[in-house]
């Protein structure tokens, strides 16, 4: 039974995800469950998780070295305590290397682990002394680099190094693996940026404008306490390059549009405030539940004008009259490896039929949304990663197979300050710049020909 203590949350949430959870949802779930945490160990709990497993491949390979088996064979309860007590020795300043080693044993007796404590004990205390002489592999051995210290599965790794050239993907992998900031979509349905971030300050929190986003907050501190607005729907939590796909597909007051994979419905909400809450927006989602999501989000921000039903875009919707909408957003279900700083685990899950499962998936919902764009309107595919296949390999297959469709230059309609975040092809790929803090988002906007 999990106690309120922030180490053991973090362990029970470390096992989980070795269990096929996802870090996020674990974590929330986790908390749910707890006598709540203060905001301090709210803090380390989330730090360890995320920590631990972030840094997972350094973790590895400094336990390796000092562990007399190989570590596939160590138990993995009493794997995921070494690795929480070497991240608290290597990376966490706050925690007294000596005080990391008691905690974990402590919390090793705690999980009815006794047996385990001299192993336990041992390791760590010799990672204390050996820590400064640990020979990491370098950067120079792109390959290696990945694989070991950023705990990529070896067919990754290989493909971002010969893809982006070595120095490009460990550069890359490392800013994907850093904690993202907290980031809001301030709801102009609402308020404006200026006035939230006259909030924010009044209440002796810190907020910065994003760099592109026009809607977009940075908040550095809140000191754990709840932003302003939150029943007002003054705001949403999202990503700066989650932000930009609404404003591509730039919705127009009256229009009629469809959100093909929209829940929990952080771009159909966009779309409607950018629409200033005078569109007509049909938002499916695969899960009904997921569906749910998008009204109840809705609601919350009081955007009008939205219906969610649940459909699987797999399936030609047989409900909806071809040619029917004047744009469509398919922000498609992907690999996810634009969003590792959230889900740090999926980078070992995926396995590269993974990929091509998921390119074929997507491949069909923008088939069959094709023919509900009216003749001259627009189709926006976005996906939250950055393989080939599910980028411009489903753009390429799409267009070979709609000679109705064209690939539009994104630049040619967006501010000119975020024409660095675009290829010479028009098509955003936010991952060009890694010092933005974003995620790494791919979007490309395809016009039907006119009649
Ligand atoms: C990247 S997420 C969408 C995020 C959403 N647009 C937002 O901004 O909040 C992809 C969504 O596609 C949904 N999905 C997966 N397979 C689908 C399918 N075959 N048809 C429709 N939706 C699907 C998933 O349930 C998930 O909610």
């Amino acid at each position: 039974m999990p106690s309120a203590n922030p180490r053991q949350l973090a362990f029970s949430v470390l096992c989980r995800v070795d269990e096929g959870a996802y870090a996020d949802l674990a974590l929330d779930a986790a908390f749910q469950q707890e006598t709540p945490l203060d905001p301090r160990d709210r803090g380390l709990a989330t730090e360890l998780v995320y920590g631990t497993l972030r840094r997972r491949g350094r973790l590895d390979f400094a336990l390796a070295r000092l562990c007399s088996k190989p570590l596939a064979k160590v138990e993995p309860r009493v794997l995921n305590l070494l690795r929480l007590g070497a991240y608290q020795i290597l990376f966490l300043d706050k925690v007294p290397a000596p005080a990391a080693v008691h905690e974990t044993v402590e919390l090793a007796r705690r999980e009815q682990l006794e047996r385990a404590t001299g192993f336990i004990n041992g390791i760590l205390r010799n990672l204390i002394r050996q820590r400064e002489e640990i020979p990491w592999p370098d950067a120079t051995e792109p390959v290696v680099y990945l694989e070991k210290l950023a705990a990529f599965p070896h067919w990754l790794a290989r493909s971002w190094a010969q893809r982006f050239g070595g120095e490009a993907a460990v550069a890359l992998a490392d800013a994907l693996l850093q904690p993202a900031p907290f980031t809001v979509r301030v709801n102009t349905l609402k308020i404006s940026r200026e006035n939230f971030l006259d909030q924010l300050k009044s209440r002796g929190m810190d907020g910065t404008p994003t760099l592109f986003a026009p809607e977009g907050v940075v908040i550095s501190h809140r000191g754990g306490a709840a932003l302003p607005g939150d029943s007002e729907g003054w705001y949403q939590v999202q990503d700066e390059a989650s932000m930009l796909i609404a404003h591509l597909l730039a919705p127009k007051p009256g229009e009629k549009l469809l959100d093909a994979c929209a829940a929990p419905g952080g771009k159909t909400t966009h779309l409607c405030a950018l629409g200033g809450n005078e569109l007509e927006v049909l938002a499916l989602d695969l899960h009904p539940q997921r569906a749910r999501l998008v009204t109840s989000g809705a609601a919350r921000l009081g955007c009008r004008g939205i219906t969610a039903r649940a459909w699987d875009l797999t399936q030609l919707p047989p409900f909806l009259a071809p040619a029917s909408f004047d744009a469509i957003l398919v922000d498609a279900p992907c690999s996810g490896l634009g969003v590792l700083r959230r889900n740090p685990e999926i980078r070992w899950r995926r396995t590269a039929a993974d990929i091509a499962h998921m390119a074929e998936q997507q491949q069909a919902i923008l088939a069959n949304t094709a023919a509900l764009v009216k003749p001259g309107g627009r189709l926006l595919y976005s996906v939250c990663t950055l393989t080939e296949e599910e980028t411009d390999g489903v753009v390429q297959a799409f267009l070979a197979a709609h000679p109705d469709f064209v690939a539009e230059d994104l630049c040619e309609s967006v501010p000119p300050a975020w024409r660095e975040l675009f290829g010479e092809d028009g098509r955003l790929r936010t991952w060009r710049r890694s010092d933005t803090g974003m995620d790494a988002f791919f979007a490309v906007a395809l016009r039907r020909r006119p009649l």
